[in-house]
């Protein structure tokens, strides 16, 4: 059994982030959303793009008002008024002012901003009362980005500020990352559909749409596959086929010790070369995780390959710790490949047999900032989907350690959002 983290090292190490020229398309703005740059997105604007007033009020000759003061007051002549969105008509001369307002481009021969609050104005004269700084309240062109520069590096993830940022620089397509490929096969005699009224002894195909939905919502593109036998032939087969379709290939089921569990024996005799066989964590243990080299899949890519263990929770578990870094290095993201462990004070005994590193999981709740966990009630085997559908959080106590006690601080991998009371 591989530690957990030599297990995730070594599939890190395995994946190889999409290409990209060969893996990359065009999208536009609109669509963009949690995309993830292929391309360096250089702006041809600057920002702000012209020298413009940061308030309203009066744009002048620094020069003039410097002395000015409520005993001794400058008097300026008004010669324009500049709204935002129009241009500036006039030089500003010596003893001149214009109106300005919040936005507005700042006329010629004016270098400072005054606001109108320390102004007095009669008619086309403005009584300026206090001294301002120099440039006061000009926000200056280029001074936030120059064109032509780097606006966003290539593995960034496209969110709302992104997108902004985007927008205001015209940026308007994009050159992204495609989504990879993810293959998701049940392997079972046991399983059938969810429609499907159940004989004795079946059981639904839960794993396959739960894996559709983490595989979709982590970016990438899954390829429902269906329900294949415990049996040898059909197996290769359907895996064969998985391997010609994806990037990355997801089976459950079929990966422990028993007489009708047949992965790893297929994988071998497909050309895999076997990485993972087991890992000491609980759930999860059987996780088995290959490699296609190019040779044997079909073009010119490499195919990752992850037999799941079958108990639905241990699937999951699996996913969030292994697949989903694996899926976000894949696609092209430059780092925070996670997954993301937040520390919470347990509010109850947490134990392990200390053999392997543990999941437990339950509901972290967040109160005033600081997150407690609180473990799920009633039976934590990995075969209970229902105590975990209430969970957003794996405690996790580490290989060796057998408890964690009321009130102890404890890592939790946070896959949910946080119960707030
Ligand atoms: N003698 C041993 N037996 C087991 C060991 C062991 O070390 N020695 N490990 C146990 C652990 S831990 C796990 S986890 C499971 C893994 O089993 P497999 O990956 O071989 O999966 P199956 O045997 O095919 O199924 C296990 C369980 O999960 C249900 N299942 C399978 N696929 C699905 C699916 N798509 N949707 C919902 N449920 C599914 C299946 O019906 C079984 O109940 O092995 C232990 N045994
Ligand atoms: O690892 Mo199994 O995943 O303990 O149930
Ligand atoms: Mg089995």
């Amino acid at each position: 059994m591989l530690p957990v983290s030599q297990a995730e090292a070594t599939i890190l190490d395995l994946v190889k982030p999409l290409d990209k020229q060969r893996d990359a398309e065009f999208v536009s703005l609109l669509i963009a959303i949690e995309r993830i740059l292929a391309a360096p997105a250089i702006g041809h604007l600057d920002f702000p793009h012209w020298d413009n007033s940061a308030m309203d009020g009066y744009a002048v000759r620094y020069e003039d008002v410097q002395y000015a003061s409520s005993q001794q007051p400058v008097v300026l002549e008004i010669v324009d008024e500049i709204p935002a969105g129009r241009s500036p008509q006039q030089l500003i001369k010596a003893g001149q002012a214009a109106r300005i307002f919040t936005g507005a481009v700042m006329p010629e021969g004016a270098d400072t901003v005054v606001m109108q609050e320390q102004t007095q104005r009669e008619g086309d004269r403005v009584t300026i009362l206090t001294a301002p700084q120099p440039q006061a309240f000009v926000r200056h062109q280029a001074s936030y980005y120059q064109a032509g520069k780097t606006l966003l590096a290539p593995g960034t993830m496209l969110r709302a500020a992104q997108i902004a940022v985007l927008a205001a620089a015209q940026c308007n397509q994009l050159k992204v990352y495609r989504r990879p490929r993810v293959a998701i096969i049940s392997t079972g005699d046991e399983l059938v559909h969810p429609e499907t009224p159940l004989e004795i002894g079946q059981l639904v195909d839960s794993n396959q749409y739960a894996l559709t939905a983490l595989v979709t919502q982590t970016g990438a593109e899954p390829i429902p596959m269906g329900i294949v036998p415990d049996r040898p032939l059909v197996l290769q087969k359907a895996f064969s086929k998985a391997i010609a379709t994806a990037d990355v290939v997801l089976s459950s089921g079929g990966v422990s010790v028993g007489d009708y569990d047949y992965v790893e024996e297929i994988l071998t005799a497909l050309g895999a070369e076997m990485h993972v066989r087991s890992v000491a964590m609980k759930p999860g243990k059987p996780l088995t995780v290959a490699k296609f080299s190019p040779a044997h899949a079909t073009e010119r890519k490499l195919v990752l390959y992850f037999g799941l263990p079958g108990n639905p929770v241990s699937a999951l578990v699996c996913f969030w710790r292994f697949v989903q870094p694996a899926l976000r290095k894949l696609s092209g993201l430059a780092d925070n490949w996670g997954p993301a462990y937040v520390k919470a004070r347990s509010r109850q005994d947490l134990s392990s047999d200390g053999k392997r590193e543990t999941y437990i999981w339950g509901q972290l709740h967040l109160i005033d900032g600081y997150f407690e966990f609180q473990p799920a009630s009633g039976s934590l085997n990995s075969g209970n989907l229902i105590n975990f559908a209430q969970a957003n959080g794996l405690a996790m106590i580490p290989m060796g350690q057998t408890a964690v006690a009321s009130g102890d601080e404890v890592r939790v991998l946070q896959f949910g959002f946080p119960i707030m009371s």
